[in-house]
């Protein structure tokens, strides 16, 4: 696990996207996995002004959104399919019909996450997986006490992640409270995975998930399992990191081979 302290959110967006087009220049046909939330969009926003500059090309890319709510009626504009489309994959090239999500209005869910699971399979898997992480370490929407080695299913939300949740709605009782997302064990085949967390908001949870345990009271946790995981934070989100110093020091004398 590699984490890197940054300054701020645009650092974070160049730094990802960096990673993000040295994917795409070298294997045109990548498989990306795509996060919603607020800690992604400084990635998208990055790689969109790419894309206009010019130079850029995601017309063989394939994205794979990682989680949905159940229970939103197609097109509803905070569904995560939607999401998506508005923050991402509209203001790039992407083929539409290479964007995928879980089908969270499926009327067989458990067949659906299925489905999903096989198409991400058909692909040949992702190459690189977005994240950002819940106040509570869920990564997608696997909250505490997900198997460490579950695939696509259906999730309950708790409440606090309802509460986080609720300012895309009108009120809470409008955010849904049960989602389907990529199980942990399905995030973990992706080929490399990049966290962002940003804000003092997400102290706990890095700490937790950086330097404590691997539970599954913090899912984000898993990723120490991971053979290449990058996490990306500002100096609110890292400021309860014991080791921050060290990781710090590791960054700066990084040898520019290494690449993220
Ligand atoms: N399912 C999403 C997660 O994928 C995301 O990481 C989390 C944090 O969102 P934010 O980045 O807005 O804090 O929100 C939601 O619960």
């Amino acid at each position: 696990m590699e984490v890197v302290i940054l300054p701020g959110t645009k650092q974070i967006g160049a730094l990802a996207a960096d990673a993000i087009e040295s994917l795409v220049r070298r294997k045109p046909n990548a498989v990306l996995g795509l996060a919603t939330g607020s800690s992604p969009l400084p990635i998208y926003d990055e790689l969109a002004s790419r894309y206009e500059a010019g130079g850029l090309d995601f017309s063989q890319a394939h994205g794979f959104a990682l989680d949905e709510y159940v229970g939103l009626e197609a097109g509803h504009p905070e569904s995560y399919r939607e999401v998506i489309r508005r923050e991402f994959t509209n203001r790039v090239n992407i083929k539409p019909d290479n964007v995928h999500g879980p089908d969270g209005a499926a009327e067989d869910l458990e067949a659906a996450c299925q489905a999903y699971e096989d198409a991400i399979k058909a692909v040949g898997g992702v190459d690189l997986q977005i994240l950002g992480v819940g106040t509570d370490g869920h990564i997608g929407f696997n909250e505490p006490g997900s198997s460490l080695a579950s695939r696509t299913r259906i999730k309950t939300l708790i409440e606090q992640t309802r509460k986080d949740n609720a300012r895309f709605f009108d009120s809470i009782d409008d955010v849904p409270h049960h989602v389907v997302t990529q199980g942990l064990g399905t995030i973990m085949d992706a080929r490399h995975v990049v966290l962002v967390a940003t804000g003092a908001q997400k102290a706990q949870a890095v700490r937790d998930f950086v330097e404590g345990p691997v539970a599954a009271i913090c899912a984000a946790s898993i990723l120490q399992m991971h053979p290449h995981a990058t996490i990306l934070v500002d100096e609110a989100a890292a400021s309860s990191l014991k080791l921050a110093d060290y990781y710090r020091h590791t960054y700066d004398n990084k040898p520019e081979w290494q690449g993220l």
